[in-house]
């Protein structure tokens, strides 16, 4: 492990110390530098040696909205957490800019990093990933090591995400998807005629069956049968993830080492199970984009270049988690509120009803539906729905590190290897930027509202950005047809970020998009679900704030039946 990474570890020892000489210090270190480059200033705190570091990682959430508004709303703050320090950035326009330059920025070590201390690389294998400083372009970076093209790890892994969730490759991914979920409903012991109870609709029905039918679309059905427990043991370990990702030592949280150490088993066995049933020597000749094996042609030239490499089956083991994480965690969540949020309020699930009863033609029991993915995914309100739902429950922070000179934004410097970190959280709710509604029907930034990013060109108080926030002019439509009103993101660069930025930006997003809405409408249209009467709206599970869209909190018991002329009756 490199050296800065154990700062958590000795945090318990220190703690006693602090309490002893708890001074309540406040510091907040001046600007400096030359006129045209300042260093952003430290947010205060109150313990000088630790920093920030105690609420980071007990109370991350008010820490970044601290940060967020502590000075004015572009000006980005610092952080010291022990002996290090990160900054994070503030501003639509920083944000945008932070994303648009990429290169000079890396996420190379900071990903190498997240790699051994949350999914379990084997710090032997560390060396390897450090060897390849050549950046992840076709041709290695001037003045890089010369590393053989088959070890340009970071290079290959790109390349093959972007590969394998683009064209046909997407669309087979999309049909898996549809076909996946469809086996799941049909297996279900639901009637139409009797409603069935569900202790929890999200954490033990909707949860559990997105993740079988998303995981086979990736990793095949051999995943599931070299791992029969695959999806409980998924979820527990997600819900050990942010003690990880934070760096709590083994010996104070065992389970949580436990937990991935039992998802890396699995992911080995099922690797030890596809490689006795398919060469992957030979995936390159093989032309189609799906197979039983490995599944995905993502995963199957995956596991091509991965076994050119001198990396353990551990370190295999625990990449793969890692992908398999970044496909599913965040998006199983997103469907979960998408469904949610609608069987949240009767009259919404009836308009989304009607935007979606269209793009369906039920094949009535013999096989999954077909439905016209893209005319579904052009529905406006439908659009807004899952904008807003990425909006409001996404707590990411997204990294980059200036790799070779300091960085500047703005007139602010970002010295070399300091982490720059952007809280889409806090973005999604600046006051500043979003639209709240009139004073007779606001909408504050905490709420969802399902409309927020439809543009009426009737209504100027409509669309998702503050009227006076919004210096785009909006489009007029070239076909001179009545306006009408439609989805819109005009105004939210550097604001909306659920999928990060730039070069490094969530290649998975294209297919989120279209699984989120898809899974939402196949949901609601197989199904009628009641939920249990509650008093107020559902909540976030702050325990995942940072690590993507927060989960539903406790259990949210349901009744549930198939609809009359579902697809599988
Ligand atoms: C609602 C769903 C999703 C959200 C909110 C989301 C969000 C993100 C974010 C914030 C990043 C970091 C981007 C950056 O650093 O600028 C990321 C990276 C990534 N995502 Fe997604 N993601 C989602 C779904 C998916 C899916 C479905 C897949 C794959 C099937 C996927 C695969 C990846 C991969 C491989 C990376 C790492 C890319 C790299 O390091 O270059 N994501 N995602």
């Amino acid at each position: 492990m490199d050296s800065h990474s154990s700062i958590v570890s000795i945090a318990p020892f220190l703690l006693p110390a602090i309490v002893t000489c708890f001074l309540f210090f406040a510091r907040h270190a001046p600007a400096s530098g030359d006129k045209h480059q300042r260093t952003p200033p430290t947010l205060p705190f109150a313990l000088p040696l630790v920093g920030h570091l105690l609420q980071f990682l007990w109370n991350t959430e008010r820490l970044l909205g601290k940060a967020a508004t502590c000075f004015d709303p572009t000006t980005p703050v610092r952080l010291k957490l022990l002996n290090r320090r990160v900054t994070i950035l503030n501003g639509a326009s920083n944000v945008a800019t932070l994303f648009k330059g990429s290169r000079g920025l890396s996420s190379e070590r900071w990903l190498v990093q997240v790699l051994v201390t949350a999914f379990g690389v084997n710090t032997a294998d560390v060396p390897f990933y450090h060897a390849d400083n050549t950046g992840i372009g076709q041709q290695p970076l001037p003045g890089s090591n010369q590393v053989p093209r088959e070890h340009r790890i970071f290079h290959l892994v790109y390349q093959n995400v972007h590969d394998g969730l683009s064209g046909a490759r997407l669309e087979e991914m999309q049909n898996q998807m549809i076909r996946n979920l469809y086996a799941q409903f049909a297996a279900l012991d639901v009637n139409s005629n009797a409603w069935t109870d569900i202790p929890d609709i999200y954490g033990s029905f909707i949860r559990n069956i997105c993740f079988a039918a998303s995981t086979t679309s990736l990793c095949g059905p051999r995943i599931f049968e070299a791992a029969p427990n695959i999806t409980a043991d998924f979820w527990d370990f997600d819900g050990h993830l942010p003690n990880l990702f934070k760096e709590m030592p083994q010996w104070l949280f065992p389970s949580a080492y436990k937990a991935r150490d039992k998802m890396k088993d699995n992911l080995k066995r099922w690797h030890e199970l596809a490689h006795q049933g398919y060469d992957v020597s030979q995936s390159d000749q093989d032309r189609r984009n799906w197979e039983e094996h490995f599944g995905s042609k993502l995963m199957r030239c995956r596991h091509a270049f991965f076994s050119k490499m001198p990396l353990s089956k551990d370190s295999v083991a625990a990449d793969d988690l890692g992908l398999l994480w970044a496909a599913t965690a965040n998006a199983i969540p997103a469907i979960g509120w998408m469904v949610l949020e609608v069987l949240q309020r009767p009259k919404l699930l009836e308009q989304v009803r009607v935007e979606i009863t269209p793009h369906f033609r039920s094949t009535a029991g013999t096989g999954p539906p077909s439905i016209d993915i893209d005319g579904l995914c052009q529905e406006p309100l439908i659009q807004s729905i899952y904008a807003e739902v990425l909006r409001v429950h996404n707590g990411t922070v997204v990294a980059r590190v200036p790799q070779t000179t300091n960085f500047s934004i703005a007139g602010w410097r970002f010295p070399k290897d300091e982490a720059i970190m952007v809280s889409t959280y806090d973005t999604a709710r600046s006051p500043y930027i979003w639209n709240q509604g009139t004073p007779e029907n606001p909408h504050p930034v905490d709420e969802f509202w399902p409309e927020r990013f439809i543009l009426d060109p009737n209504d100027p108080s409509s669309g998702p950005v503050a009227p006076q926030a919004n210096c785009e002019e909006r489009p007029l439509d070239p076909s001179n047809a009545p306006p009408q009103p439609r989805f819109s993101l005009d105004g939210t660069l550097g604001s909306w970020v659920p999928y990060g930025g730039g070069t490094r930006m969530c290649p998975g997003r294209h297919f989120a998009k279209k699984e989120l809405i898809v899974s939402m409408a196949m949901f609601l249209t197989e199904f009628d679900i009641q939920l249990m009467p509650r008093d107020g709206w559902i909540q976030d599970d702050k325990r995942y704030f940072m690590f993507g869209v927060m989960h539903p909190m406790g259990s949210i018991p349901a009744r549930i039946r198939r609809r009359k002329h579902s697809f599988t009756e």
